[in-house]
């Protein structure tokens, strides 16, 4: 044990087949493969444990006695946004969680099947649409969803979706059910699907992390950072560890931990920002970043030598659903305060939830959809696909905020860079570069408002009815406070491209990082593109996927 405290304990002698960095949404499935393969794999953690299932504590004074905490209850679920002390990564600009599941102890759990262009217009051989569809199935099969959370069928307050739904009725919209028809994403509606089962949050720390625990040769860290790599060369001996926040937080692990001599793999899960940020520490990375380790107080006296670096674009190619919200009220829309329900909750909602899992408070906050999606061609001849997604939240208590996310098919890029603390930064935001980008946010609002504009008594809040919808956009700064969307991917592309030698790519189609033998990279920041929804069922099919391809490696 540490000296100075109980809680930082000191890192078994042992070593591990695998070490996989991060536990969020390709993290927990990845470590869960490669123990199922029976390889002895160490996952670690850099945050504490967030569900209760896995002794998480954070909870209101009305989850008290209960095996819940705000992870696991989605009428809960937007407790981030008031206060995310403990809860997010304080070393990024962005939102993202740093606790037992990554995003997917804290997101919103919408939960999408992949739109086969998600896999076709973004990914490389061996990563298409073809090659996906097994895998999207059996993450389905432990991963169902639903669309009604609420244990007695019912779904609460649905003025909101009701009135929204009969403008798009009227426009044409198609009513679907999406995760039956993923392919369907044009002109289409539908309610949104969670991974919420028996009215708690669900998702890989349910399932995948369930499996991987019951193994023997499964092991986690909890409030264990990863430093920074222990490597020869392209050889990655060990990683080493410490404690979170000097193991102030609960109890973690420090010093060196060793891969199996040989054939020992590690795989980064830290996501978009985490495993960059990573892979800078430990001399790989485009240079200007790597010399902003060496010359910061915490690294640099013992960051490995500059003939050792290794030449990457990490940190490139980033990308984030770009976000626009559109405003509107309506005399029959309801509004529930799902902020309240932490420190002053309706005593017959509670005990409606606590007693069998029914009511509002087993809707995620703050009462999302409908969903709609559109389907757009820009001058540049390519399509972009259009995912609006309502939620009875905003100005008054009859408002409605839709936010436009344009995903698949945007060319707009930015780069994320780290800072002489060692923290990391959007240094370019990705939002709107292009024209083409640009247009399509301009072509998708206008339309909507077209559509929306035909609902009897419905008011505009913003755009305001004599404002020009491109004078509106423009309005809105293109930062990740105002546009940003919390669907980080990109800065280690996969990718034929070999990034020493010019190209794009960080990892081969192996997700393994070019000029080592032994580090993957398996997370969202391997995206080339972005996808249509909400990413977590993407970024988990595309763990399945490394699994296969890391398991059937040989040495
Ligand atoms: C507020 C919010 C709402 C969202 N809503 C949705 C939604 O409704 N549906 C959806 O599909 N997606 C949603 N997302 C996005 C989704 O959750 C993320 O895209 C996804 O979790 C990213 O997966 P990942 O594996 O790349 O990284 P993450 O899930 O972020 O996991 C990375 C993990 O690595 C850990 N880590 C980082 N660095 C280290 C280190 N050095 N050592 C040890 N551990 C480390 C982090 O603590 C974290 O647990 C939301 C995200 C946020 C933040």
């Amino acid at each position: 044990q540490n000296s100075t405290n109980p809680n930082c304990t000191a890192v078994p002698d042992t070593t591990y087949d695998y070490i996989v960095i991060g536990s969020g949404a390709g993290g927990i499935p990845i470590a869960d493969r490669l123990s199922e393969a029976g390889h002895s794999v160490l996952l670690i953690e850099k945050g504490p444990p967030s569900s209760g299932r896995w002794n998480g504590t954070m909870k209101p004074a009305w989850l008290e006695g209960t095996n819940l905490t705000r992870f696991d209850v989605p009428g809960l679920f937007n407790q981030i946004w008031a206060d995310p002390t403990g809860v997010n990564c304080e070393d990024l600009d962005v939102m993202a969680g740093c606790v037992l599941g990554g995003g997917t102890a804290v997101n919103s759990a919408l939960w999408w099947k992949p739109h086969p262009s998600d896999w076709d217009v973004n990914f490389p051989a061996g990563w298409k649409n073809t090659d996906m569809q097994r895998l999207v199935e059996k993450v389905w099969q432990r991963i169902p969803g639903t669309a009604i959370p609420s244990k007695d069928g019912k779904l609460y307050l649905q003025q909101g979706f009701d009135t929204v739904s009969k403008g798009l009725e009227a426009a044409g919209f198609k009513y679907v059910v999406p995760n039956d028809h993923p392919d369907q994403k044009n002109h289409t509606y539908g309610r949104s699907t969670f991974f919420i089962e028996n009215a708690e949050r669900h998702g890989p720390l349910s399932t995948y992390l369930v499996s991987a625990a019951k193994r023997k040769n499964f092991h986690l860290m909890t409030n264990t950072n990863a430093r920074r790599l222990i490597r020869t060369g392209g050889h990655i001996t060990g990683v080493e560890l410490e404690c979170s926040k000097e193991g102030s937080v609960g109890p973690g692990f420090s010093g060196s931990i060793k891969v199996t001599p040989g054939t020992g793999r590690v795989v980064l899960s830290a996501g978009t920002f985490g495993s960059a940020k990573v892979l800078f520490r430990s001399g790989i990375g485009p240079a200007d970043q790597l010399r902003i380790v060496n010359n910061s107080k915490i690294d640099g006296p013992t960051m490995i030598p500059s003939d050792q670096w290794i030449n990457l674009p990490v940190g490139y190619n980033l990308n984030d659903h770009v976000g626009t919200d559109i405003q509107i009220a309506h005399p029959d829309v309801v509004f529930y305060d799902f902020y309240a329900a932490w420190d002053k909750p309706i005593a017959s909602d509670t005990e409606q939830y606590l007693a069998n899992r029914t009511g509002i408070l087993a809707q995620v906050a703050p009462n999302l959809g409908p969903m709609f999606w559109q389907q757009i061609k820009g001058s540049d001849g390519i399509v972009r696909h259009l995912q609006w997604q309502a939620r009875v939240e905003g100005k008054t208590n009859t408002s409605m905020t839709i936010t436009q996310y344009v995903g698949t098919g945007t060319t707009s890029r930015g780069r994320m860079a780290i800072t002489p603390v060692l923290s990391t930064r959007v240094s370019v935001a990705p939002y709107l570069r292009e024209a083409a980008d640009k247009e399509a946010v301009v072509q998708g609002i206008e339309y909507i408002r077209g559509v929306l504009g035909q609902i009897q008594n419905l008011t505009w809040i913003q755009p305001i009815a004599n404002q020009t919808t491109t004078a509106f956009v423009n309005s809105i700064p293109a930062t990740p406070g105002s546009r940003g969307s919390n669907h980080w991917i990109g800065s280690c592309t996969i990718g034929t491209d070999d990034g020493r030698t010019g190209g794009k790519a960080v990892v081969d189609l192996d997700t393994k990082v070019y000029g080592t033998d032994n580090l993957f990279v398996v997370d969202a920041s391997i995206f080339p593109g972005m996808m249509t929804g909400n990413p977590s069922g993407v970024i988990i099919t595309v763990a399945e996927r490394a699994a296969e391809k890391i398991l059937s490696l040989k040495n």
